[in-house]
């Protein structure tokens, strides 16, 4: 147990100093207009993530993306369409005090009212796995947060997943599992009813937040355990590490793997699968023909 919580970790230091709470919202939709508000209003708009009186339990972990995200839909409420309701919360899974102790003080600050649960992830995680796969603990984490945002009313729950995480998912699929699949912008719950997911961060770059966090002076959990903290091993790090040496020689290679999925020729596919049933070229090759 201890193990996996780490001893904290190295903190983000940021070089600015912290800004004031209203200079940081303000920043949200003025310098930040561009890369980051206007991107999340595209999200929402282009993949309709909210409907009138969606109750939407936003998901904190205290990390850069989810606070930013926490502070995104306060000013949509503020600058929006002020048409559904929110509730914050954070999935305890075992943290360290010096860690959990910088979360609360980080959302007080940004005026981010959390409700913290226990979900004793880390300790189910170190009973059933010694290698502590991360995929185990977000399926794990994935079903306390749908509990605990069905417990307080809510139909949605809002993740802080963005751009790159998309990016990174779906060349994971590709080079590790031989799959091509992608993190969808939004997901029925197939084990609790009425409930969906939603991303709204799915257009933002993860140098946006990195900036944003840096220029308001904020101090976010850097890491949750030592797999996060990288003093263990996730495939995630080494894909993400990967992009970069890409994008050296071909700058655009991140927008390419993104837009790949939205453009799936179904004319030069192999195989396919939609709603577990597999099918092959083969099945329609004599439907029509085709030019090389
Ligand atoms: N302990 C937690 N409690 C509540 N929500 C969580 C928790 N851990 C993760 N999440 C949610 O799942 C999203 C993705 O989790 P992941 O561990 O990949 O974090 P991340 O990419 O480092 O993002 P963040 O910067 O928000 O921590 C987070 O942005 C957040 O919305």
């Amino acid at each position: 147990m201890k193990d996996i919580a780490g001893d904290g970790c190295d903190i983000l230091v940021p070089f600015n100093e912290r800004k004031p709470l209203k200079e940081i919202e303000r920043s949200i939709i003025t310098k930040y207009r561009k890369d980051i508000w206007a991107k999340f209003i595209k999200a929402i708009k282009e993949f309709q993530l909210i409907n009138d009186g969606d109750r939407i339990a936003v998901a904190i972990s205290g990390g850069k993306d989810s606070m930013l995200m926490a502070k995104l839909f306060q000013e949509l409420k503020l600058h929006g369409h002020d048409n559904f309701s929110l509730q914050f919360i954070v999935a305890d899974p075992g943290y360290h005090e010096n860690i959990k102790g910088l979360m609360v003080d980080n959302c007080k600050y940004l005026n981010i009212p959390i409700k913290v649960f226990d979900s004793g992830i880390f300790r189910i995680i170190s009973e059933v796995s010694k290698d502590y796969p991360c995929y185990m603990c977000a399926k794990i984490r994935r079903g306390a947060l749908y509990n605990k945002a069905q417990e307080l009313g809510c139909n949605k729950l809002a993740l802080g997943h963005h751009f790159n995480d998309v990016i990174e998912t779906t060349l994971l699929n590709i080079l590790y599992t031989g799959n091509i699949s992608t993190m969808l912008p939004k997901l029925k719950s197939s084990n609790f009813d009425g409930m969906e997911i939603i991303r709204p961060l799915y257009f933002i770059e993860e140098k946006a937040i990195e900036d944003f966090t840096q220029y308001n002076g904020i101090w976010p959990l850097n890491c949750a355990c030592m797999v996060a903290a990288k003093k263990i091993g996730s495939k995630r790090n080494e894909v993400k590490k990967l992009i970069e040496q890409l994008k050296l020689t071909f700058d655009s290679v991140d927008k390419s793997i993104f837009k790949a999925t939205s453009n799936v020729n179904m004319d030069c596919i192999l195989g396919w699968q939609k709603s577990g049933i597999k099918y092959s070229f083969l099945d329609f090759y004599d439907e029509k023909s085709n030019d090389d």
